[in-house]
């Protein structure tokens, strides 16, 4: 970004919303936005509310590049979506896939606290009678001798297209790889929650990259994290953070600036959403399409925080601009 906006402008029109979720997902069923208005349109600030100061402050540089600098140009008008499957019982899956309509690929849940691998196993199967081809999500939820013992279950009738974070760390990562060389291993906290992302990499311990616009930094970093990434040879998978359809454009902006895109991102999660801050998307075949995103001022007004959420949000908003001042002041 060529210089930041100055706070006073940063906090000119600033939107704090509340969006009821219709289904509970990472233990979560309402989530907040803080939307902000610049030159270029509109950005989001959402990092989840446990993260610190210091790694939310990625999000916030992202939301500004949104509104102050805007995308590049798209090389694609459509990016191929995954369904998401929240960790549901099998009876629900049906409802859940029906709001990803025409979607090749899902993107199932596993290894949530408080459940087994029977669980998982019937989810799976559920899902697959709709979509057939699957990845999984442990989001690092289990131990090697766990991964290796569910991913040889959950492949045992038919091939998991890939499984994302089945272990939190890398050197378990690349312990799962070596023990299962047939079956592909995605990262996603590991390289957006990691101080260097492209360690993962060097490390041998993925197949396919999840890439996620806000944690970041903005889509030019997830760009120049591509680049970086091109002589390890993986696949990319732009993924969301749970954002409201404003976040979900600049996710769409960078699938659609990518050079290569051969699997389908994890951009569809609007529809968990009771009511989003625009109208929600349509998908057609499975895709959504690419293209700048204005809310409705009207929903935003309905959707809003209450003034001591508006409060903690505009607070935090003004510590992380602090940790972008500084950084690039050293
Ligand atoms: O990738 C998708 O299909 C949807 C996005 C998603 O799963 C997600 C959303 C919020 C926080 C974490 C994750 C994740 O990929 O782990
Ligand atoms: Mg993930």
């Amino acid at each position: 970004m060529p210089q930041l906006p100055a706070l006073e402008d940063l906090l000119d029109e600033v939107h704090v919303v509340t969006l009821p979720m219709r289904v509970r997902f990472r233990g979560i069923t309402h989530r907040e936005v803080v939307l902000l208005r610049g030159p270029a349109g509109w950005g989001e600030f959402a990092p989840f509310p446990e993260y610190a100061d210091d790694e939310s402050a990625a999000w916030l540089h992202s939301a500004i590049e949104a509104a102050w600098t805007g995308f590049p140009e798209p090389v694609r008008t459509r990016v191929a979506v995954n369904a998401t499957v929240p960790a549901v019982a099998p009876s629900q899956v049906p409802a859940v896939l029906a709001r990803f309509p025409g979607a090749q690929t899902a993107k199932v849940k596993v290894a949530e606290k408080g459940q087994s691998l029977v669980d998982d196993v019937r989810r799976v199967a559920a899902v697959r009678e709709h979509i057939p081809n699957v990845r999984i999500d442990a989001n690092g939820g289990w131990t090697v001798e766990e991964a290796v013992r569910a991913l040889c279950v959950l492949s045992a009738d038919a091939p998991l297209e890939y499984a994302e974070q089945p272990c939190a760390s890398v050197e378990e990562l690349v312990e799962v790889r070596r023990r299962l060389p047939e079956i592909r291993i995605a990262a996603d906290e590991s390289i957006r929650r990691a101080d260097d992302p492209l360690r993962v990499a060097r490390m041998g311990g993925l197949d396919v990259a999840v890439v996620k616009v806000a944690p970041l930094g903005g889509v030019q970093a997830l760009l120049s994290l591509a680049t970086d990434l091109e002589p390890f040879g993986v696949p990319l998978v732009v993924s969301s953070a749970l954002d409201s359809a404003v976040g979900m454009s600049a996710g769409l902006a960078a699938a659609a600036s990518l050079p290569n895109l051969e699997l389908a991102c994890g951009l569809g999660t609007g529809g968990f959403f009771e009511t989003d801050v625009a109208p929600t998307p349509h998908f057609v075949d499975g895709t959504l399409a690419v293209g700048p995103i204005a809310p409705d001022l009207l929903r935003l007004r309905r959707l809003a925080a209450r003034d001591d959420r508006t409060r903690w949000w505009i607070e935090r908003l003004r510590r992380c601009y602090a940790v972008l001042t500084s950084d690039t002041a050293t």
